[in-house]
Order: structure tokens, then sequence, then C-alpha cells
């Protein structure tokens, strides 16, 4: 087990692939761990170094006391990437992990080349969503909100399938701090401005099912940065990578190589 501790706090990560090669790095969405990734890995291009964490709160990485602020989610990547020697790389970021993609390519321009925005935005929701999401968990637990969001990641035809049952237990053994924490934080976020700013190559990824953040917004948000791209997956909902795990790898892989990354 790889953990790491940055300013006392103890952080679950996955260092895998060439430890020399060129690195990608993975923020999950919320309400996930880092087996978000499991079926992508396989299939993604040799020779590169592909590091994972769970969010503060998620996973095995330790909580703290909600509400979370993006800039601490933000701080949390840059503090692993600079533990582990990590410069220049692709920036892979799902939902509120693509926040923190805009977010950390903004601050620290020497950890970012490229970004991938994936089932994201440069806002999520409005305010006062997300106030009665937190209000859910800390009264109800995320039990409570569990139906709904999983009509939100997965498409009807998926949420058929036994697998479902996996990815909901993942979403409600997250604790309620770390799940509210992080939903207060994407509340508080508007990257309208400076995602704008950015210059590197960018790459949007939505699916055509995404009850969250559905294509026209990540369209919209890639469409901030000059020369980006954009990649819509067809019936897949929130959570692509889980269920086009093939199309996903080949647009990451298709990207990679575009970049020259690889
Ligand atoms: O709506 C959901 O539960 C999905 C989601 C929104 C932001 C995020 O990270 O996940």
């Amino acid at each position: 087990m790889q953990i790491a501790e940055l300013d006392g706090l103890a952080v679950h990560y996955r260092d895998e692939g060439d430890p020399k090669g060129p690195p990608v790095v993975f923020a999950n969405s919320l309400g996930t761990d880092l087996r978000l990734w499991d079926k992508v890995m396989p299939l993604l291009p040799q020779g590169l170094r592909y590091i994972r964490y769970d969010k503060r709160g998620h996973g095995l990485t330790e909580g703290t006391p909600q509400p979370y602020s993006m800039g601490t989610l933000v701080r949390d990547a840059e503090q692993l990437m600079d533990h582990l020697g990590v410069k220049e790389a692709l920036f892979v970021g799902l939902s509120i992990g693509g926040m923190i993609g805009q977010g950390l390519a903004v601050k620290r321009m020497d950890l970012v080349r490229s970004l991938v925005i994936s089932n994201s935005g440069m806002k999520i929701g409005v305010p006062s969503m997300w106030q009665d999401r937190i209000d859910a968990v800390n009264a109800s637990g995320i039990e409570s909100l569990a139906d709904a969001v999983m009509e939100r990641w997965f498409s009807k035809s998926f949420r058929a399938t036994p697998e479902l049952t996996a990815w909901r237990n993942m979403l409600v053994r997250q604790t309620a701090d770390g799940y509210a924490g992080c939903s207060a934080a994407i509340s508080g976020t508007d990257f309208y401005t400076p995602t704008s700013g950015l210059r590197l190559p960018v790459l949007g990824i939505a699916g055509t099912e995404d009850g969250s953040t559905p294509p026209d917004l990540v369209r919209e948000t890639v469409d901030l940065v000059p020369g980006s791209k954009f990649a819509l997956i067809r019936g897949a909902g929130h959570l692509p990578c889980v269920e086009k795990p093939e199309e996903y790898a080949r647009i990451l892989t298709d990207f990679i190589k575009e970049t020259g990354h690889a």
C-alpha cells in the first residue's frame, strides 16, 4: 500500500507503470475512490507513469472535518505531486477531479503540461443544490442520496447490470465528511475566469447520458481554452471510464499521442 504523509494528512495513492516515463495523474469524482480507473488502466499505453489517489475523506485517505475548499483539494494534489517528484504531467480529472485539474493548472504550470477535463465543468450545479445534498448527507447519510446518484452516474442499461451494486457500495462507504466536504468545495467554485486564461493542450470528455455534467457544460468549459478538443461518448453517463472503458482509453491514448506525451 502506498501512503504519503502530506501536511499531516495520510493520502492513499497508487504509483504504477514506468517510474521514468512521462507522468499521468488521475483525480476521481465525488463519492468514488481510485478504483474508478481500474478498467481503463490496463488499456493505456506502456512506458508511462500512472498515478492515482484518493481525495481527502475518500477511499483510504484520511478525512478532516467538513467543509473543504477547492483550494485545499488543489493543494492536496499539488503536495502529492511534489512529494512524488512529478512535473509536467498529463492531469486527467473526472468531475470534481476535473475542477481540481483546472485549479492546479492555473496555480502550478510546472506540474500540468496537458489537461483532460472529463465529465466536469468550470462550475457544477448551483449552491442551493449542493446545500441540499450536504444537509441530506448530514441528516440521513449518503445512503439517502444513493439511488438518485446512480441515475446520474450511469445509463439505464448499465443500471440493470449486477455491477451497479459494487459502485453503489463504493459511494455509500465514503465518509460523510468527505462527501459533504467535497460538495461544499464544488459549491464554492466558479473557474470561468481562471480557466479562460489557461494555455495548454486540453481535452474534454463527456457522456451523452450524464445527469450531472451534461455534454454542453463540458464543451463550454473546454471551449474557454483555445485549441481544445472534445470527445463525446455515446450511451455513457457521468462515469464513462466505468461504462465504456475501451472507448475512454482509446480517447485518452489518442490525446497522449497527439500531445507527444508518450
Ligand atoms: O452528481 C453527482 O453526484 C456526480 C458528481 C458531481 C460532481 C462530482 O464530482 O460528481
